[in-house]
């Protein structure tokens, strides 16, 4: 059974959190009553209010608060196909009401291109039996550049007549088309977008590569940016950053600092973020791949990395730690390293851990400037971000 209907109201969790952390369920995970823009005011203050009363105890100065769009803000969206008699579908479940099919005809919170391919793909998809077959899900990725992906997922070993079919729609899409089954993947175009956009003046360029993390809400990741590098200017010496992904603050933060260590665990990205740092122009940055866990370590003199190699750790003079973790937050070995900087710039997509996180480091570290990004309007996530400054006593003398 399933029920037709043009919103969406709650979104299910998996199109909320990001894709590496684990997606606990608390309240904040609940779904918010209503997808209407004229809530969203009042919905935001509401979350906002949260975040002061949770870090008050922590003296957080009056946040910096940065709106979503409205409607359009997605740049990913994934769904599940809904197949009913000729028709297919895209589908989404209720979290309070799981059993129950949620069908499709618009997404109001996917950004242009992907609202534009949504009822063009299903189109397509209803027409030709070797697309339609067995398809299970589709995942829409999008830049603010305009380009899309899409990746269509099934229960059934992709033949030639998928292929020709594919390379047809993707032709006439004007989309980058991938197609994955059990142990599959094939790729028609590209596996990867390039995303680009002003920031402070200059032209960003970002690889995004299929399934590997990127933010969600365009918009409001171009405010974080701006926001992290308000933060950063003036502070001087180097920078360490954990968990950076493609290298999306790597790129924005590193005309700021002498020389920048960057080091991210997953593969895909680490390559991704290396071809950004090139295709931007940035020189003063030595990327690794290393998990926060092996990172932390290293600098705590323990043992030595083989990916370490040729990285001069007491080179370098390291002002500021920048980290944006997953929703676990940093774990007690990160935690331990952070105390030694005198600026820790952390963004968070889970208050929870945050929290957590910044009672580990009151005695040593104060807050001195957050900020509340709305990256997942209609429903109780808030991103968020804080600089802690080390606290004059925890200062070693000189
Ligand atoms: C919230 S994302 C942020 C990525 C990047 N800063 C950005 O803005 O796109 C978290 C990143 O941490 C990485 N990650 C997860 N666990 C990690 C760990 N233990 N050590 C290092 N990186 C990790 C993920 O692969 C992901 O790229």
């Amino acid at each position: 059974m399933s029920r037709r209907q043009a919103y969406i109201p709650p979104l299910a969790p998996t199109l909320i959190c990001d894709r590496t952390g684990p997606v606990g369920r608390s309240v904040r995970d609940m779904p918010l009553p209503s997808f209407n823009p004229a809530d969203y005011p009042a919905q935001l203050a509401d979350k906002v209010a949260r975040y002061k009363a949770d870090f008050a105890a922590f003296g957080l100065p009056e946040p910096a608060v940065f709106e979503s769009a409205r409607e359009a803000y997605r740049l990913r969206a994934e769904f599940r196909m809904w197949h009913e008699g000729p028709r297919v579908d895209y589908a989404m479940f209720d979290p309070a009401d799981p059993k129950q099919a949620i069908v499709l005809d618009a997404f109001a919170p996917a950004a242009g291109p992907i609202a534009a391919a949504m009822p063009v793909l299903r189109d397509r998809l209803m027409a030709s039996e070797p697309l339609k077959r067995k398809i299970f899900q589709v995942e829409f990725l999008a830049t603010l550049s305009g380009e899309l992906m899409i990746s269509l997922v099934y229960h059934r070993p992709l033949d030639d007549a998928w292929q020709a079919a594919a390379e047809a729609l993707a032709a006439d899409m004007g989309v980058q088309l991938i197609g994955r089954s059990r142990k599959q993947k094939i790729v028609i175009g590209r596996d990867w977008l390039l995303e680009e956009f002003e920031l402070d003046g200059r032209q960003l360029k970002y690889k995004q590569i299929e399934g590997s993390f990127t933010q969600p809400n365009g918009g409001v990741n171009r405010q974080m940016l701006g926001w992290a590098r308000a933060q950063a200017a003036g502070i001087g010496g180097d920078l360490l950053e954990l968990y950076c992904g493609n290298g999306n603050f790597t790129i924005a933060l590193a005309p700021l600092f002498g020389r920048v260590l960057a080091t991210e665990m997953s593969k895909p990205s680490v390559q991704a973020a290396q071809f950004n740092l090139e295709a931007n122009g940035v020189a003063n940055v030595t990327m690794v791949r290393m998990a926060s866990q092996e990172i932390s370590d290293a600098l705590a003199g323990g043992r030595e990395y083989r990916r370490m190699q040729g990285v001069d750790l007491a080179a370098y003079r390291f002002s500021t730690l920048f980290v944006d973790p997953p929703r676990s937050g940093l774990d007690a070995g990160t935690v331990a390293l952070a105390r030694g900087f005198d600026h820790i710039l952390y963004i968070s997509c889970n208050p929870n851990t945050l929290q957590e996180n910044v009672a580990a480091l009151h005695d040593t570290h104060e807050i001195a400037a957050a900020a509340a990004f709305d990256q997942f309007p209609y429903t109780h996530h808030l991103e968020c971000g804080l600089l802690l400054k080390r606290r004059a006593a925890a200062k070693a003398p000189a």
